[in-house]
């Protein structure tokens, strides 16, 4: 392929009345970043916008919309990166609408690559990144799940990602895209996980885990991120690739990887000049993709093409 892009929306058990919100919100992120990417434009630029519009989408747990923790708080957790090993992450962020926005800032502007809590939140003031209220990325359906998980003896939170039970709400996001200049680029953004102790960090910002990229390909993972950082998942799917496996036949390996090695549950999106590939062992995960060869969109979000 010339160009392309594929996009997750978070990989967990979706419930059926989200199903849409979800195919919609992952299939508008594609469109936006194809068309900047058709446009010419570098696959980091496109790839910080298409996840800069799922942060700003209540759907899905990354900005706006995200999980709260233990203290009824957002801390919010993204990575962004170029295949050139130019990375930018941020852990444990507060009060801004887009954390990938800041990743980016810190990618560009610092000799860093990590920057996190109090110390990223500064940061993000000296370059004028806006703030806001805690209660603006605040949705009234994480308040009701933090009541109601506070009321439980006992949560799992890893329960959230199987089959075990229907929570509204709630995925990651991120998108992998290469540009006409055959640059890759990946962008990773999350609120983590359900009623998370305040500090925990999951994969998202973990290079390796939640992303990864090299000229060989770009990967974005979702799940339960204490599975996903134990077996760096993203930086596993690049070694398939280096095997020689397609990206289908990589990501298809790296999720039977997390399954056999730590009993895992999550998803990932793969891209390269070769194809593109995606794989879960959740009951769904929403997913939009194009390359250009293709004359439009798929998406979907059970297993086996099956929607
Ligand atoms: N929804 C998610 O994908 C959560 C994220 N992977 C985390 O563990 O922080």
């Amino acid at each position: 392929m010339e160009f392309g892009v594929i996009v997750h929306g978070g990989a967990w058990d979706i419930p059926d009345d989200a199903v849409e919100n979800h195919l919609c919100g992952v299939r508008a992120a594609c469109k936006l970043a194809y068309d900047f990417l058709e446009d010419g434009t570098s696959a980091i630029d496109a790839a910080e916008a298409c996840v800069r519009l799922m942060e700003q989408d209540p759907t899905f747990d990354a900005g706006k919309g995200s999980f709260v923790n233990q203290l009824g708080e957002v801390e919010m957790d993204a990575i962004i990166a170029t295949d050139e090993y130019r990375i930018g992450s941020v852990c444990g962020i507060q009060n801004v609408f887009h954390p990938i926005s800041v990743a980016r800032k810190i990618m560009d502007t610092t000799k860093h690559v990590m920057l996190v809590g109090e110390g990223a939140n500064i940061f993000a003031r000296e370059q004028q990144i806006p703030e806001c209220n805690p209660e603006d990325l605040l949705v009234g359906r994480e308040l009701q799940r933090y009541h109601a998980i506070k009321e439980m003896k006992h949560f799992e939170p890893k329960e959230a990602f199987g089959s075990y039970q229907k929570t509204n709400g709630m995925g990651t996001v991120g998108c992998v895209c290469l540009d006409k200049s055959h640059n890759i680029a990946i962008a990773v953004s999350t609120g983590g996980t359900p009623f998370k102790r305040p500090g925990r960090v999951g994969d998202t910002p973990l290079w390796g885990s939640g992303g990864y990229v090299e000229s060989i390909g770009g990967v974005a993972a979702t799940g339960y991120g204490e599975d996903l950082m134990r077996v760096m998942i993203s930086r596993q799917s690049i070694d398939f690739i280096r095997k020689g496996y397609s990206p289908q036949e990589a990501a298809d390996l790296a999720i039977t990887l997390l399954g056999e090695k730590v009993n895992g549950l999550g998803g990932i999106i793969i891209l390269n000049e070769k194809g593109i590939g995606f794989s879960f062992n959740t009951p769904r995960m929403a997913y939009a993709f194009r390359s250009s060869d293709d004359d439009s969109i798929s998406s979907g979000i059970n297993p086996n093409n099956d929607n």
